[in-house]
């Protein structure tokens, strides 16, 4: 199967965070692709990759980015797929400058943005995005849904 998501980050430093939204497609089984593309430093690269994001088969963007975070709100410029933006936490203003970049869009622009370095929700969120169309992955959301409900009402309280 062709990817359905794309998973797109401004630099090879943003991996490290970026891994745990491919884990989350993995686990899911979502076919991805991952790659790392910059509004910045490859603009051209940019719109080529926006511009036939919807032709190519993908249905959802998640777009990492740290500092003057550009990418996810210049993605969803050129692009009428739904963009999720992970703000990724930076060295000297703990990603709070990402979260602003990124969550600050102006209308007609959309980007929904997860907590800063919070990759696993950007995951999620495209699952349940595809999973509309693929009930495959919605079953899939589902099934997490319970394992996570089951695993709290399992949590005991030493002392309470
Ligand atoms: N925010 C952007 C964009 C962009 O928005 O196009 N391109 C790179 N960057 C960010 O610069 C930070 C530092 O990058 P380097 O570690 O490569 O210097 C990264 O967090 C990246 O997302």
């Amino acid at each position: 199967m062709n990817p359905l998501v794309g998973v797109i980050m401004g630099s090879r430093s943003d991996w490290e965070v970026m891994k745990d939204a491919v884990d989350v497609l993995k686990q899911l089984g979502i076919p991805y692709e991952a790659k790392v593309i910059s509004a910045h430093r490859t603009p051209d690269l940019m719109y080529q990759y926006a511009r036939s994001a919807l032709e190519r088969g993908l249905e959802v963007i998640i777009a990492g980015a740290g500092g003057a975070a550009h990418l996810p709100g210049m993605v969803a410029s050129l692009t009428p797929l739904p963009v999720i933006g992970v703000p990724i936490p930076s060295k000297h203003l703990n990603g709070l400058d990402s979260l602003l970049s990124i969550v600050q869009m102006p209308y007609g622009v959309p980007v929904a943005t997860v907590a800063i370095g919070n990759a696993k929700n950007a995951a999620l969120l495209a699952a349940r995005i595809i999973g509309v169309k693929h009930p495959e992955f919605m079953s899939k959301v589902t099934e997490l849904m319970e394992a996570m409900r089951n695993e709290v009402m399992r949590m005991v309280l030493n002392d309470a």
